[in-house]
């Protein structure tokens, strides 16, 4: 006690305990301090950044195919990007980056998010940073996801028509909707039906939950990194951004708690069985079972938001760039239209080996993803290591690198006419003798990458190719749709690496009667 009371009494106690606080603070952000983007380079908010991207000359990032044009040749080179400095490394050393041991992928997206020191990043962070947490969101859609498709067709079948008479009420006059804006929603409501079940899905709460918290998570962490890093720990207390990021995170803990606490309910009997809606296993049980096989604690719900972050952007910017390549090119709606009848009618009921011959399709969906991939780079790694590319060229340790798609998705040498949309060109690819699986939507090459390729190659893309197919086919047959008179295919908007259909435009539709009947293809009377 003397002892303390002297050490209180030293002229040294305060200053010393001031340094140590600092030394703390300081290295608790470190990682971030040290690459950090000067507060002025970051990116302002999403709404601002649309708004100075379509004022020209006001951007606020260069995008950064500006930089692969203009960088001389370059095979690599670095770029700011709203979060870190960024290796941009040619489709070249693709095969060298696919499988690298010391290029973590997960890693790097928790660097960019504030690697779990800002409470309301968690849906980044779902596997808790350890090796086997990780896997469990991994492997529940690889394996789990895939698996069931073939029993989910026609439950999203059913889903899918709901949705659309809700958020495109079918009418015989033309009628505008922001079809970008929209989307979002009812892709967040098809998803969750087969994520978390049906009450879910038909909770708006959770559906806005679901579509919401990527959106205010990224601008979250824009405005967080306004910030210099030293801050970051004190501010984000106060950003209205990160209050209501978490304040989601607060509804969806409450709503996926409460069906947890339903379902065991049901199961203890406690709740009789019929009132469950709960008609194939979800991922609630994927997650559960996972986690029990790998001994691993694992927290339900930033596994949900997850989820949602991995899949219903991705899916709706891939749909609505479909929607606005074929409002410019209405001569596809026809074949399409055939196709998708020639097949319902073939099959009598649609299976999962029917959308597999929904060959036009598929080919419109890689065309336009080839044309605008949701991100202008793929395959984004930091290194833990320092690494020796096969040329000489060196990536630091700790750098975060990507591979600019860009590149190949307009090599004339492997698309001809790269710059002209032609829906039919992967058709004709799988034409040739020897191809016919290698340019589907879901393979990942080294000449087409929008979901990625190598060991990481996006697992949700077997589901999202059949989510999109079972949206279009729908909204083939039942709506026809056009750009107001006038309007021609919007450019995508890009900032830093984002590429993003235009979310402001009006696209006309109208109802139409289907070639077939889609009611003899689900039961809307459950
Ligand atoms: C059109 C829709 C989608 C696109 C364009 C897309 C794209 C991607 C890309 C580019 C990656 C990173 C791959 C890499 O760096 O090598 C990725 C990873 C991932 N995606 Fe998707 N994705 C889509 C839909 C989905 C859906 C629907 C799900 C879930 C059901 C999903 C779950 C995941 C997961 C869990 C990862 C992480 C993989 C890992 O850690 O190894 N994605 N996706």
């Amino acid at each position: 006690m003397a002892m303390l009371t002297g050490l209180l009494e030293t002229p040294y106690f305060t200053p010393g305990v001031c340094i140590a606080l600092l030394v703390i603070l300081i290295s608790s952000v470190w990682d971030d301090l040290s690459t950090e983007v000067p507060p002025q380079r970051s990116a302002a908010r999403w709404e601002e950044l649309v708004e100075s991207i379509q004022q020209e000359g006001k951007g606020a990032m260069v995008p950064v195919c500006t930089y692969v044009d203009h960088g001389g040749g370059q095979s690599v080179f670095q770029v700011m990007t709203p979060s870190h400095p960024t290796i941009i490394l040619h489709p070249k050393y693709i095969d060298e980056v696919k499988a690298h041991p010391d290029l973590h992928f997960l890693e790097a997206i928790r660097k960019n998010f504030f690697a779990n020191r800002v409470p309301g990043f968690e849906g980044f962070h779902a596997g808790g940073g350890s090796e086997k947490g990780d896997r469990i969101l991994v492997d529940a859609v690889r394996v789990n996801l895939t698996q069931a498709l073939g029993s989910l067709t026609t439950p999203l079948m059913k889903e899918t028509a709901l949705t659309l008479d809700e958020h495109f009420p079918p009418t015989k006059e033309w009628t505008p909707y922001i079809f970008a804006r929209e989307l979002p929603y009812a892709v967040g409501r098809i998803s969750t039906l087969i994520f978390l079940g049906e009450r879910a899905a038909r909770n708006k709460e959770w559906v806005n939950v679901a579509v919401n918290y990527t959106i205010d998570a990224f601008d979250a962490a824009r405005a967080l990194r306004m910030w210099p890093a030293i801050m970051r720990p004190l501010v984000h207390h106060f950003l209205p951004y990160m209050n209501k990021v978490r304040a989601h995170l607060k509804v969806g803990r409450a709503i996926v708690q409460e069906e947890i606490e339903r379902r065991a309910a049901i199961r203890e009997g406690r709740l009789p069985a019929e009132e469950t809606p709960h008609t194939h296993s979800d991922s609630l049980d994927w997650f559960t079972n996972l986690a029990t096989r790998y001994g691993e604690p694992y927290d339900l719900m930033t596994g949900q938001m997850g989820l949602s972050l991995a899949a219903i952007h991705t899916t709706s910017n891939l749909l609505t760039n479909v929607v606005y390549d074929l409002a410019a090119h209405p001569e596809y709606f026809q074949p399409l239209r055939e196709e998708i009848k020639a097949v319902l009618e073939e099959d009598g009921k649609l299976k999962k080996t029917s959308l597999l011959k929904l060959k036009l399709l598929d080919s419109i969906l890689k065309e336009s993803q080839r044309m605008h991939p949701v991100n202008l780079t793929s395959l984004i790694r930091i290194a833990s290591k320092k690494i020796t590319l096969s040329d000489g060229n060196i990536i630091p340790k700790g750098a975060i690198t990507a591979i600019s798609a860009h590149v190949v998705n307009e090599d004339e040498s492997i698309y001809p006419n790269a710059a002209t949309y032609d829906g039919y060109r992967f058709l004709k690819k799988r034409q040739q003798p020897g191809h016919e699986h290698r340019h589907q939507l879901v393979t990942t090459t080294a000449e087409s990458f929008g979901f990625g390729h190598g060991v990481h190659a996006c697992p949700g893309r077997f589901f999202a190719s059949n989510e999109s197919k079972i949206v279009l086919l729908q909204l083939l047959l039942k709506y026809d749709w056009k750009f107001q008179d006038g309007v021609t295919r919007p450019k995508n908007l890009e900032f830093a690496t984002e590429s993003v259909p235009d979310p402001t435009l009006a696209v006309l539709f109208r109802a139409r009667e289907p070639e077939v009947d889609l009611g003899r293809f689900y039961d809307l009377g459950v």
